[in-house]
């Protein structure tokens, strides 16, 4: 997924600033090799941390990252700052089934492939009966492990299974209101060293502002929560055609028993986010996010 999302940042700078040589530096991260639960990986950032090095060190100039594998609770490593959003692609969960069943129609016991708490926990809340089994890897291990029959199904991230060029595995996308998607999803951010100009020039070029905004209604809202990938949050901002934007959140117990919901509507998506979050403290976020 990675190596297709450079390519995406490749196939856009070579339409808009064909005079940049584009030369891709792969990398290995923490959160990759490690295959047991990133929980027990120790301190956030599994995804990102070597990739932040390799920008500091000079290694890189500019960084791709999913905006859901960056921490919401604390601002871009020093030195560093997230220069551009890319327009978003589609931000729904969606059910992998082997036999082309939808959600709804699941037998009890079946089991679902997925670590995410935010996702075991909405399954819990709208599914009590299917049982959620831990699984770890890249997209393409997933399916694998699924089509070797250790899951019955499995929830994944439709803008993983584009990117990935498996689109046929998306049995059921599921809606916004069931599966409150994650904070940044189908979300790409260009990272580059807050002093390089040339590099923030080449990232504003790529920039979708609209996704930037929702983007930063969505991690202002993450940021007063603390919220983390360990934290059963959900939030999804959207821009309205008068130009506002939305933002619906969920804050949610693991065993999907005491749901929090809010949804409002502002120009400043700081403004936004922020009412949002604390509607949701109001609410008792805090209780249910430091159990
Ligand atoms: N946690 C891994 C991860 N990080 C981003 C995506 C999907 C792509 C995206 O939302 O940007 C995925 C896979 C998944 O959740 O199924």
């Amino acid at each position: 997924m990675a190596l297709a999302q450079v390519e995406r940042v490749r196939r856009m700078l070579t339409e808009r600033r064909p005079e940049v040589t584009v030369e891709v530096v792969p990398l290995t991260t923490s959160g990759d090799r490690w295959q047991g639960s990133l929980s027990e990986l120790g301190g956030k950032g599994a995804f990102t941390k070597e990739v932040d090095q390799a920008l500091l060190d000079g290694r890189a100039d500019l960084a791709v990252h999913c905006v859901k594998d960056v921490p919401g609770d604390r601002p871009a490593p020093a030195g560093t700052v997230f220069a551009a959003y890319l327009t978003r692609d589609d931000v729904r969960d969606c059910l992998v089934d082997p036999a082309g069943r939808r959600i709804e129609d699941l037998p009890a016991g079946t089991k679902v492939g997925t670590s995410a708490v935010r996702r075991k926990a909405q399954l819990a809340l709208h599914h009590p009966h299917l049982t959620a089994v831990p699984i770890r890897g890249n997209a393409n291990s997933r399916l694998a492990k699924l089509d070797a029959g250790e899951y019955d199904v499995l929830l994944l991230a439709v803008s993983g299974l584009h990117r990935i060029g498996m689109p046929e595995r998306i049995t059921h996308p599921i809606g916004v209101d069931a599966f409150v998607p994650a904070v940044g999803s189908g979300t790409l951010v260009l990272q580059c060293r807050q002093d390089d100009e040339p590099a923030l020039e080449v990232a504003e070029a790529l920039a979708d502002h609209r996704a930037g905004r929702e983007t930063e209604a969505e991690r202002t809202m993450l940021h007063i929560l603390q919220g983390s990938c360990h934290s059963p949050i959900g939030g999804y901002a959207r821009t309205e055609p008068d130009g506002r934007i939305s933002l619906r959140a969920r804050v949610i117990s693991l065993d999907g028993k005491t749901v929090l919901d809010a949804h409002e509507w502002a120009s400043d998506p700081v403004v936004l986010g922020t009412s949002v979050a604390a509607s949701l403290l109001r609410q008792g976020a805090r209780e249910i996010l430091t159990p």
